[in-house]
C-alpha cells in the first residue's frame, strides 16, 4: 500500500466536504451535475459498507470573515455562515437518496421544521441503519469553521478518520494555490500541522484531531469517485497521522 493512502478499513468515517465543492466550475452557490457527482461518490461509498457522516461547509454562500469585513458583527455574520452550511446540507441529502441510498440532514441549529436536530445518539442510530449522515450547522457556535466540526463530529462519534474533500491534492509546504513552489507531504503529524501553521484547516481542528489521536486524510474530490478510492486506500492525498 503506498504510504500516503489511508491506513485501514474503516467502520466509521466523517468525510469533510468544504462548500467550495459544490459549485464546481461556478463561482458560488450549488452545482447540479457536481452536487450529483458527489452523492453518487458518497452513496457508492456508504455501499462498500462503511458509514459516512459528511461534514458539510457553507463557504459556496457565505463565509463569516467575508460578512464580518462588511460590517457585519463577526457573531452575526457566523450565523449567517453556519445557515449556509444547512441549505448546502438539504441539498446533499436529495442529492444523495436521489443515488438510492438513504440520508439524513441534520443541524447542529434547530430548525425543526427543515431538518433534525443534531443529536449524538440519533446520528449512531441512523449510521448504524446505513443512512448517510449530513453533519450541517457546523459546531453550532460562532468564531468556528467546519473543519473544527468535523474534528468534533469525529471525535464523539469515533469516527475512525477524517477524509477531508477539497480542492487541493494533499497537504503542502504553503498554500499550493499561492505558492507555486510549495510542495507535497506524503504524510505528516499533526503536530508538525500546527507548529507549520499549514493552513489547510484550522489549528483548532488540527488540535482536536490530535487530542483524540484521529488520523485526517486529505484528498482533492475533482476526480470523480475520489472518496470511494480515499476509502479503499487508493487516492493520492496526505495522510495526517499522531
Ligand atoms: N499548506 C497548505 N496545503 C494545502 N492547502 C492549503 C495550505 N494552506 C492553505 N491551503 C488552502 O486550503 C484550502 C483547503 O481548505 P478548504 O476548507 O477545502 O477550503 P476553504 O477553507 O477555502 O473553504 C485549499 O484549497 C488551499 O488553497
Ligand atoms: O462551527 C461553525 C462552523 C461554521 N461557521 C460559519 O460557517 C461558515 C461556513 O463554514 P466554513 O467556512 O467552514 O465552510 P467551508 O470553508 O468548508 O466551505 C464559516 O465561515 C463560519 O462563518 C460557524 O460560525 N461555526
Amino acid at each position: 500500500m503506498p504510504e500516503a493512502t489511508t491506513p485501514k478499513r474503516f467502520k466509521r468515517v466523517v468525510v469533510k466536504l468544504s462548500g467550495e465543492a459544490l459549485t464546481g466550475p461556478g463561482t458560488h452557490g450549488l452545482d447540479g451535475a457536481t452536487l450529483a457527482r458527489i452523492a453518487k461518490d458518497l452513496a457508492a461509498s456508504a455501499g462498500e459498507g462503511t458509514e459516512i457522516a459528511v461534514v458539510v461547509g457553507g463557504g459556496n454562500f457565505f463565509r463569516g470573515v467575508q460578512g464580518a469585513g462588511k460590517g457585519l458583527e463577526r457573531a452575526r455574520a457566523d450565523a449567517i455562515g453556519m445557515l449556509a452550511t444547512v441549505m448546502n446540507g438539504l441539498a446533499l441529502e436529495q442529492a444523495i437518496e436521489a443515488e438510492g441510498r438513504p440520508a439524513r440532514a441534520l443541524s447542529a441549529i434547530a430548525m425543526p421544521t427543515l431538518c433534525e436536530t443534531y443529536m449524538r445518539a440519533s446520528a449512531l442510530r441512523h449510521l448504524s441503519e446505513g443512512r448517510v449522515v449530513i453533519c450541517s450547522g457546523g459546531t453550532g457556535n460562532p468564531f468556528f469553521t467546519t473543519d473544527t466540526g468535523a474534528a468534533l463530529r469525529a471525535a464523539e462519534l469515533e469516527a475512525d478518520a477524517i477524509l477531508k474533500a477539497t480542492q487541493v491534492d494533499g497537504v503542502y509546504t504553503a498554500d499550493p494555490k499561492r505558492d507555486p513552489d510549495a510542495k507535497r507531504y506524503d504524510r505528516l503529524t499533526h503536530d508538525e500541522a500546527i507548529v507549520k501553521n499549514l493552513g489547510v484547516m484550522d489549528t483548532a481542528a488540527f488540535a482536536l484531531a490530535r487530542e483524540n489521536r484521529i488520523p485526517i486524510f486529505v484528498f482533492s474530490i475533482a476526480e470523480e469517485g475520489a472518496i470511494a478510492a480515499a476509502l479503499r486506500g487508493e487516492g493520492r492525498g496526505t495522510l495526517v497521522v499522531p
